[in-house]
């Protein structure tokens, strides 16, 4: 893997996207140094997901790079980008739920696996306890209260130790008391991992906690 030679964590250069049959999404350049944690701002439908998803790997633009770490994503081969995306890139989508048939610990243990790394049960333990979980390391996923659920989702996203942490509306659908809760999460848990925050949002109480931010334009809606 390619050493990283300044301190920007994430560089977007010249990336556009169109999804079939729409048009054509062009997204303004980004360059985020490490633990300048960054939202992502816009209007509903101005690709904000669509960035998330080409940031995180999973979505290759039809032109432009992306550089996370210090490596350009989409020249590495699938397998190459699925291990790294498992191993830099902490991902928390609201789609994203954990696997049902398997327990909280089995699912932060094959997170270890897709990123390569030997089952660690130690550093499960210790992120379970660091996001109150502990108690609920053998239930399933369906047995959890949805907060429960999005503590195990940050957990899932964090045990890797990931350069960047992704997370798509984390608040979207959280009362006031929660969304502090989630935010003071997300941002202790980047800090005690070293890792940077970028977070898809519309919600003004999220904007008093992040002054950075990324505001989407130049694309046609
Ligand atoms: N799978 C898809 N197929 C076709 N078009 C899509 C698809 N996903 C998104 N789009 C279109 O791409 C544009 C950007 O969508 P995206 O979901 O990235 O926006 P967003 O800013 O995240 O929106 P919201 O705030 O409503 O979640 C929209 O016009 C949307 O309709």
């Amino acid at each position: 893997m390619k050493e990283h030679i300044t301190n920007a964590v994430i560089r977007l250069k010249g990336i556009a996207y169109r999804y079939a049959g729409g048009e054509s999404l062009q997204f303004a350049d980004l360059e985020v140094r490490k633990g300048q944690h960054t939202l992502i701002l816009g209007d509903s439908g101005s690709g904000k997901t669509t960035l998330l998803h080409i940031l995180s790997g999973l979505l290759k633009p039809d032109a432009g790079a992306v550089e996370i770490d210090g490596q350009e994503l989409y020249e590495l081969p699938a397998r190459k980008l699925d291990e790294f995306r498992g191993q830099r890139i902490g991902l928390i989508f609201q789609e994203a739920h954990l696997v049902k048939s398997l327990t909280v610990k089995e699912n932060l243990q094959i997170a270890q696996g897709f990123a390569g790394a030997q089952v660690d049960n130690n550093r499960i333990h210790e992120v379970l306890e660091l996001l109150n979980l502990g108690h609920k390391a053998n239930s399933y996923p369906g047995k959890l209260s949805r907060g429960q659920m999005q503590r195990a989702a940050i957990a899932r996203a964090v045990i890797n130790k990931p350069a960047i942490l992704v997370a798509d509306e984390p608040t979207a659908s959280l009362d006031d008391r929660n969304t502090e809760s989630v935010l003071n999460l997300l941002l202790a848990q980047a800090e005690q991992q070293g890792a940077t925050l970028i977070i898809a949002t519309h919600d003004k109480r999220v904007k008093t906690r992040i002054a950075h931010a990324y505001e989407m334009g130049g694309q046609k809606q």
